[in-house]
């Protein structure tokens, strides 16, 4: 065991890109290769680290796990791409490290590069959050520069744990992963008292029992320990089947002397936005499953029921944390498991209450009550913090306002650089809205949000007719003021998007009774191939292996097949009522 007084804790926050995993590596390889040090510090990389390849949207979804790390911690570098600055995520995660009350070390990295200008983003960093820059450490996490620097900061400034050897056993869980040979490896750090190998522990937010089969610590690779104290960061393994058994920011007891209250902080991963995943031939159905319990063994943030659809057939209704999550999870069930998906629009989870009082999750629009029954819907908002160079505020303003933003605040952060505030609805920032920000702002701004909660809206549900019949997965909630719009944009695009059959195919949307747009799709006159009669053979080829492809991911809907990126158009719809003169 190592002396409490000797033991660092802290992690690193930092935006996307900022270096964050490039400066851990080295200052693991560093405190690997200094011998006989007079400490021993324990990196905890936020959890964004093991996944370098995640872009900003996901980040915003990730900051309760985030927390967790930083509350298993006394300190923490904040680092900021010298030649960049202060950014949306640089920010949340500094609050989310003063709320841990703790000892925050600014490091600018990325000294090298020539466009780097430290003292601009010192100056930054003081003005933006208050934090006295005079003894920020430059780095260069590539070059390897600094990094000495930074532990022996680490080791003057971020305090040791406080020796709570004596209380009942607490340990925070801060990440979990599952390993097929050990079960679910659970990373935690003890806060109070003692854990050994053999252990009978509890669980105290499940409430799960297990015995502790290994018990270790991760120096970065993992060395079997027999006892861990508090002040400790370790890991252990129990046969534990499923990382929802052993969720971040679960409190770790010991079933014998349990501690009288959890630590706090912890919350279940709630999925904001859903979308319906249906095999292209139905009999993967079964491989689908399989599939999506596998990938559940590792992520205890994504749900999934069966969902039957008269239109679709067999399939399931999954829940993410964000669309981010939701392309991941479809991306690997198609890679990693050779499935071939339909997958439809994402939609947000609306509530709605009806006439009797009674309140309704609606995670798929077809499951909204009957208008005649509704009384009030309710949508999810966030509270959305953009920064980006001032000349892009008037085009982001624009932007916020077209998707039903509502105007909170914003400050110039420096001379050049503006933040924004918008309360608006999660259905709109769940479409393309990073991509809309990043395109009217060249790449510059940043954006983080954060669920605020429902507010009730004038919202309606739209459904989608093809050949007369309802098709369910292209229904959508909106609201009344762009209902007329995005019928008709859906309805275009649909008839675009649709392939010709060989008899006519109106398609209409409708609000209840009320056919709001209605556009027909022609019937097929000529033979694909007779287009390039006498054309030559590559090329007729080439035409029919693009038609097999289109033909991969089609779904039959009636006597209509529907390619999938019409089940997508609602997405693109808002893009286009953005740009839409009318
Ligand atoms: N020139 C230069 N490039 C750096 C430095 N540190 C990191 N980089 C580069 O910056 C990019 C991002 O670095 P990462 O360490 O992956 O950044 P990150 O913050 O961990 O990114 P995420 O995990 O995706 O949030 C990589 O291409 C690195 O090689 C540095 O000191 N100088």
């Amino acid at each position: 065991m190592v002396a409490p007084d000797r033991v660092r804790n802290f992690s690193i926050i930092a935006h996307i890109d900022h270096g964050k995993s490039t400066l851990a590596d080295q200052l693991l390889i560093k405190t690997d290769t200094v011998e006989n040090r007079d400490m021993q510090a324990c990196l905890l990389a936020c959890p964004s680290c093991a996944l370098p390849w995640m872009t900003t949207q996901s980040h915003a979804l990730q900051l309760p796990a985030v927390s967790r790390s930083l509350a298993a911690c006394e300190g923490c570098l904040l680092v900021v791409d010298a030649s960049q600055g202060v950014e949306a995520q640089t920010l949340a995660n500094v609050y989310l490290a003063l709320e841990n009350d703790l000892e925050i070390i600014p490091v600018l990295n990325k000294i090298d590069l020539p466009g780097a200008d430290p003292e601009r983003v010192k100056r930054e960093i003081e003005e933006v959050i208050g934090l006295d820059c005079s003894h920020a450490i430059m780095a260069s996490a590539k070059q390897g520069l600094g990094i000495e620097e930074i532990l022996e900061e680490v080791v003057r400034r971020v305090p040791p744990p406080a020796d709570n050897r004596g209380k009942p056993l607490r340990a925070l869980i801060f990440d979990s992963y599952y390993d097929s040979y050990k079960g679910v490896v659970v990373q935690f750090r003890v806060m109070d008292g003692e854990l050994r190998r053999g252990d009978l522990v509890k669980f105290m937010n499940t409430g799960c029992e297990y015995d502790i089969t290994e018990l270790g610590v991760l120096s970065p690779k993992a060395v079997e320990v027999d006892s861990l104290y508090a002040g400790e960061v370790g890991y252990l393994a129990a046969s534990i089947k499923q990382v929802a058994d052993a969720r971040v920011g679960d409190t770790v007891t010991l079933k014998k002397q349990p501690a009288a209250e959890a630590l706090g902080g912890y919350t279940e991963a709630q999925p904001m936005v859903f979308c319906g995943l249906f095999p292209t031939d139905a009999d993967q159905y079964p491989e689908l499953r399989e599939a999506l319990l596998k990938l559940q063994l590792n992520d205890a943030a994504l749900k999934f029921e069966p969902e039957v659809s008269s239109a679709m057939g067999f399939g399931f209704r999954c829940g993410f944390l964000g669309l981010l999550h939701m392309e991941i999870v479809q991306e690997r069930l198609e890679r990693e498991y050779d499935l071939d998906l339909i997958t439809t629009a994402p939609t947000v989870v609306f509530k709605a209450v009806t006439t009797d009082g009674t309140e309704h999750i609606v995670d798929c629009p077809s499951k909204l009550p009957p208008g005649n029954r509704l009384d009030s819907i309710s949508e999810p908002y966030v509270r959305l913090e953009v920064i980006t160079p001032k000349e892009y505020v008037g085009s982001i303003m624009e932007l916020a306002q077209q998707r039903r933003g509502e105007y909170v605040d914003m400050q110039y952060l420096t001379e050049t650089r503006t933040t924004l505030v918008y309360n608006l609805p999660l259905a709109e920032v769940v479409t393309d809205f990073f991509d809309a920000l990043k395109s009217r702002s060249r790449g510059y701004a940043s954006m983080e949000y954060a669920l605020t909660g429902y507010r009730e809206n004038d919202l309606v549900l739209l459904d989608i007719k093809i050949n007369g019949e309802m098709v369910e997965p292209l229904a959508a909630i909106v609201h009344r003021d762009n209902a007329y719009y995005v019928g008709k944009a859906l309805v275009k695009r649909l008839k675009e998007l649709i392939p010709r059959q060989q008899f006519k195919v109106p398609i209409q949307a409708a609000i209840g009774a009320r056919v709001v747009a209605s556009e027909a799709i022609p019937a097929l006159r000529k033979d694909v191939l007779a287009k390039c009669y006498g054309g030559d053979i590559s090329r007729k080829k080439k035409l029919l292996k693009k038609q097999a492809a289109g033909k991969k991911r089609m779904k039959s809907l009636g006597k209509v097949d529907v390619p999938q990126e019409a089940f997508m158009a609602v997405l693109q719809i808002n893009r286009d009522t953005a740009s839409m003169d009318e």
